[in-house]
């Protein structure tokens, strides 16, 4: 087990008999600060299937944190369990409970599967909590931000490309129309764009056509798996991770990736086969760090206004990790880890003999 967790500062492995509740929570690294990042419910088929999704989770909150410059570290938390038919008020209760004996260590709020409803429970146990709906005092709905970052991504990737950020002009193909993939689809079609688009929910397809008669753009709906082979300049993953791969990226004809999907290369190694085919790769963890920058935030209090503007750093973090990828004959994927590394790096070296105690921002919501 230790082999398994080494690269984690702690994991806990949440047992409530009376709920029935079974969760880990895996606090990577908190360098920055204390651990952040969302709670998963799945119905996983076993708990080492659980233990390795909390840990490669947790793993990209500590890059996602470093790369949007805020102040927490990396965590993340899965419950055992079936979103549709176990998610209940006191599952999510003992589940806070669990998150205040870590005593300001780790924040949490809704990932797949869990809902701001769900932890506005969780907030009756305890305070570190993000994500709640703004009448609990929350910042509301993160796909908001999480969108107009993959915009700001589309801009910047433009820009590297064309020397322009107009997002005119050119066509997307995007896959997932659900709470970003909508939004941004919305943002394109606005500006003019020809999208092609692609979602298992029918009735979100239906919804972008009738957006798209009211807006100067074009949508079109392509079957499943065709997306891949869509002739359009830039192709942007909004539903599952683990879609580039061999197969893919044989398939695809555009000139970038930039997209909300977390973990979209199902390896490493598939960042550099993109650099290999002439593909700009928008690290997705770069790209998507609108959501997490807003919960993050809301240690200040909830000011959308704030958080749109530390948003539009994706746009610059993002020209700097092309740049950097272009000058070191690296795959886009490893200049933004080291993007991230350097951060921790320069971090983990400063004297911070003053802070013997939590430092006092975070004492605010305690
Ligand atoms: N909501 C947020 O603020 C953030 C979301 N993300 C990631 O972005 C992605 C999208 O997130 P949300 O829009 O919030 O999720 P969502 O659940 O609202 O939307 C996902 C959409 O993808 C569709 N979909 C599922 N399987 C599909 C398939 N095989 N082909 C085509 N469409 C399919 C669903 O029907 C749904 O409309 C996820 O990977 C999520 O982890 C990452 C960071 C923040
Ligand atoms: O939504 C949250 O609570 C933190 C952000 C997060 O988990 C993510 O960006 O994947």
């Amino acid at each position: 087990m230790f082999e398994k967790i080494s690269q984690h500062e702690q994991v806990v492995f949440c047992n409530d008999p009376s709920t029935g509740l079974n969760a880990i929570i895996a606090i990577h690294n908190t360098t920055l600060g204390p651990a952040l990042g969302g709670c998963r419910m799945r119905p996983y088929s076993s708990v080492d299937e659980a233990l390795e999704d909390v840990l490669r989770l947790s793993k990209g909150m500590t890059y996602k944190c470093a790369g949007a410059d805020v102040d927490f570290g990396g965590g993340k938390s899965v419950i055992i369990g079936d979103p549709t038919s176990e998610r209940t008020p006191e599952l999510f209760r003992a589940f806070g409970q669990f998150v205040d004996s870590l005593n300001g260590r780790f924040y949490t709020g809704t990932d797949m599967g869990t809902t701001p409803d769900d932890f506005v429970h969780a907030l009756k146990e305890t305070n570190c909590i993000v994500g709640v709906p703004e009448e609990y005092g929350g910042s509301g709905d993160s796909s908001v931000p999480t969108a107009q970052g993959v915009i700001y991504g589309l801009q910047a990737t433009i820009q590297t490309l064309e020397g322009t950020d107009e997002l005119a002009g050119k066509s997307y193909s995007i896959q997932g129309l659900g709470k970003v993939g909508f939004k941004v689809a919305e943002q394109l079609l606005a500006a003019g764009a020809q999208i092609y688009v692609t979602d298992i929910n029918e009735k979100a397809l239906k919804q972008i056509q009738e957006r798209a008669e009211l807006l100067p753009g074009n949508a079109e709906v392509v079957d499943g798996s065709d997306i891949y082979g869509v002739d359009a300049d830039i192709f942007i993953p909004c539903a599952l991770g683990g879609i580039i791969h061999d197969e893919t990226i044989e398939q695809l004809k555009v000139k970038a990736i930039v997209g909300s999907a977390n973990n979209q290369l199902l390896e490493d190694k598939h960042g550099l086969y993109l650099q290999q085919k002439g593909i700009l790769y928008g690290p997705d963890y770069i790209v998507n760090a609108g959501g997490l920058i807003q919960v993050a935030d809301e240690l200040y209090g909830p000011n959308k206004a704030r958080v749109l503007t530390k948003t539009r750093a994706i746009y610059d973090s993002l020209i700097q990790i092309y740049s950097e990828s272009t000058k070191n004959s690296i795959s886009t994927m490893e200049a933004a880890n080291r993007f991230c590394e350097e951060k921790l790096a320069a971090r983990s070296k400063r004297n911070s003999f003053f802070a013997h105690n939590r430092r006092p921002k975070w004492q605010v919501r305690n």
